[in-house]
């Protein structure tokens, strides 16, 4: 019987909400996270697992136990009723942490899609997502990780019997995303955890600040499909978190209107911040990402500001080791 012994795979960044679409749409990026997971025979330590990580920041990364990468590698094991095996860990970091480009959901579904494999694929794609959705808490980072391209995600009929549903909690769909569309994003030299920026929204809404929302996301299904720059322009408007998170942004005002005079169709709050996203088409994309560095510098902030695309693939397997035993 042979068995894998190791596997490395790659995980993309996620840019999530898009402004109006909160805890329910994202799309994952061309940066990446890259994990290897090796088997090992005998516990080199106590806790079974050994982790090294490299990349911008490594030393940020916990490598004991609590490593959000091997807790969500344990999970799997424990949904599936296994013990884990021991095993080391190296994680190669390319999404930088903690600043809106779902370093978290990347973290998740790695160790879920690594120990999935490694015990031999017992869950499905689906199932791992829907792990992955339980674990983070929201959909919108870790479906797009996972799947690539830029995804809704959506809680199925409420109360429908299970049967019906295949065990199925989550209702997801691709959302065309027109390739004129060019996401910049503007990475400052601070941190927000997600926690902290959860922490200021209300629990509750008005009427109208729901119907907002719910307007201005459907219009931004379409302005991404169709690239319509008109739709695009008012799309990107929010009423259910931005309004509350930008206090926590420093400069957020100024590089706002740098983007949108330099030509973007707008600018939101990437994932919980303090990212900064603007849209724009090609033709604008290098004078919106010289503005919005700009505007930064200003405020004594160095951002580092890339152009980047979707990424299509989602999680993606490197290379398989395998043993006979
Ligand atoms: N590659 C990784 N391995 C282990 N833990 C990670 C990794 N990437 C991120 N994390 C954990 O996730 C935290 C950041 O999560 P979060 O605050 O949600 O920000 P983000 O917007 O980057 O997802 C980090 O401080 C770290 O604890
Ligand atoms: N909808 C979540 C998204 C968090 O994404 P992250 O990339 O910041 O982890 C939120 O806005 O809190």
């Amino acid at each position: 019987m042979s068995v894998l012994s190791s596997v490395s795979i790659t995980v993309p960044g996620t840019t999530a909400n898009l402004g109006p679409g909160f805890d329910c749409i994202g799309a994952a990026l061309t940066l990446y996270n890259e994990f290897k997971f090796t088997r090992l025979d005998i516990p080199p330590y106590l806790e079974g697992v050994k982790i090294t990580v490299t990349g911008a920041e490594a030393e940020r990364v916990v490598t004991d136990e609590s490593n959000l990468l091997y807790q969500a590698f344990v999970k799997f094991y424990q949904h599936t009723e296994q013990t884990p095996p021991p095993v080391e860990i190296e994680i190669h970091l390319g999404v930088p942490l903690a600043r809106g480009l779902g370093s978290s959901a990347t973290a998740i579904v790695g160790g879920l899609v690594g120990a999935n494999l490694l015990a031999g694929e017992p869950l499905s794609q689906l199932e791992v997502m829907e792990l992955a959705i339980a674990l983070e808490g929201h959909p919108d980072n870790v479906v797009p990780a996972l799947l690539g391209g830029c995804r809704l995600a959506a809680t199925g009929v409420e109360g429908e019997p299970q049967r019906h549903r295949e065990h199925r909690e989550w209702e997801v769909c691709e959302v065309p995303w027109c390739e004129e569309i060019v996401p910049v994003v503007a990475i400052p030299d601070f941190e927000l955890s997600t926690k902290q920026a959860r922490q200021v929204l209300p629990t509750e809404v008005s009427r109208a600040d729901a119907i907002f929302n719910a307007a201005h996301l459907g219009l931004l299904l379409r302005g991404l499909e169709t690239g319509k720059g008109d739709w695009l322009r008012a799309a990107l408007q929010d009423r259910l978190h931005q309004p509350y998170r930008k206090a926590l942004i420093r400069g957020y005002d100024a590089v706002y209107s740098a983007a949108v005079e330099a030509g973007a169709y707008g600018m939101v709050i990437s994932g919980a911040g303090p990212t900064l996203l603007a849209l724009t088409d090609k033709a604008h994309s290098q004078a919106v990402a010289q503005a919005m560095t700009a505007a930064w510098m200003e405020e004594g902030i160095k951002p580092e500001v890339r152009s980047l695309c979707v990424d299509t693939q989602g999680a993606q397997i490197n290379s398989k080791f395998q043993t006979i035993n």
